[in-house]
């Protein structure tokens, strides 16, 4: 029975590298964890075991460093595009390039005197990106962020819905709503100038997710999810698709009869499972093709 080499690719996958850049006594910290992940003329090294069109993972992790020394880390978009387009353009058995980064941010701690070099961990929030880079020069970029976790502790209902012979959910006028929002954000464009405008961005984007939350009276997490991703497109022109999965985290009124207690929405038990997962994607109807933007 003839057998083919389907799609593959390899890389080194999370290479957690830590940059701390010196200005004077004043320390900032850079901590991100890099994946590379390369495809191209790989037939032999599946089929014959030679190795040839292989540049090794051990050569993509030693040159995520060798970057963050000779150029900084700056933002992460700019970094994994430098990282994708040298892979590329310097290997010709390399035709595709995909990097991802998360980047985990730091605060400074603040304390009398001039030490400037004590962080503390800014949460749990992580901020990623993936770019991909071909030799036919395309590139793109997807940025986004996991685990920002954000509740409302009023104006959210959920009513409406379907009955059947299985529910038991009880409609409700008022309820608590939380989720931890994983977001991803496609750039409709990749400038190949150096001056980045990722930071400001990211921090953009960020905003309208948070403000379309805390401002949406919300009828459904679908209709949340809706609505910031609708702040998102509308708000910043750079971005043309917005992916969300968002995981109700279900806040349940405590019955508390047996004590003799009333509850007038203000004692819950917080569930870690299950939990309901609402995922989806809001997008220009004249979004450009996202090519392999998703991969
Ligand atoms: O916002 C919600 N959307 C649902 O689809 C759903 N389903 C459910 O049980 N609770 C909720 N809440």
């Amino acid at each position: 029975m003839p057998v083919i080499l389907g799609p593959n690719r390899y890389g080194k996958a999370e290479t957690r590298l830590v940059r701390v850049v010196r200005d004077g006594g004043v320390h900032h910290i850079k901590d991100v964890n890099v994946s590379s992940a390369l495809s191209g003329d790989m037939e032999d090294v599946h089929l014959t075991g030679g190795n040839a069109a292989v540049l090794p993972t051990d050569t993509q992790k030693n040159t995520a460093f060798a970057f963050a020394g000779k150029f900084g880390v700056g933002q992460i978009e700019d970094f994994a595009l430098l990282l994708a387009r040298h892979y590329v353009d310097s290997q010709p058995t390399i035709h595709h390039a995909r990097v991802e980064i998360e980047e985990y941010s730091w605060r400074r701690i603040p304390v009398s005197g001039d030490r400037q070099h004590s962080f503390v961990r800014d949460g749990q929030e992580v901020r990623t990106c993936i770019v991909h880079h071909d030799r036919d020069g395309r590139s793109t970029v997807v940025s986004g962020l996991r685990d920002l976790v954000v509740l409302n502790s009023t104006g959210s209902e959920f009513h409406g819905y379907i009955e059947d012979e299985y529910t038991t959910l009880q409609p409700t006028a008022d309820r608590i709503l939380a989720t931890a929002v994983s977001a991803q954000w496609r750039h409709s464009g990749v400038s190949s100038s150096s001056s980045s405008s990722f930071g400001e961005s990211y921090t953009e984007v960020r905003r309208c997710l948070l403000e379309a939350f805390a401002e949406t009276h919300s009828l459904s997490l679908q209709q949340t999810l809706y609505a910031m991703g609708e702040r998102v497109l509308t708000t910043r022109e750079e971005v043309c698709e917005i992916r969300f999965a968002m995981p109700n985290k279900h806040h349940f009124l405590v019955d508390l009869a047996p004590f003799g207690l009333g509850n007038d929405n203000e004692v819950y038990y917080a569930a870690d499972r299950p939990y309901g997962l609402i995922e989806g994607a809001v997008l220009r109807d004249d979004a450009p093709d996202a090519a392999f933007a998703w991969e």
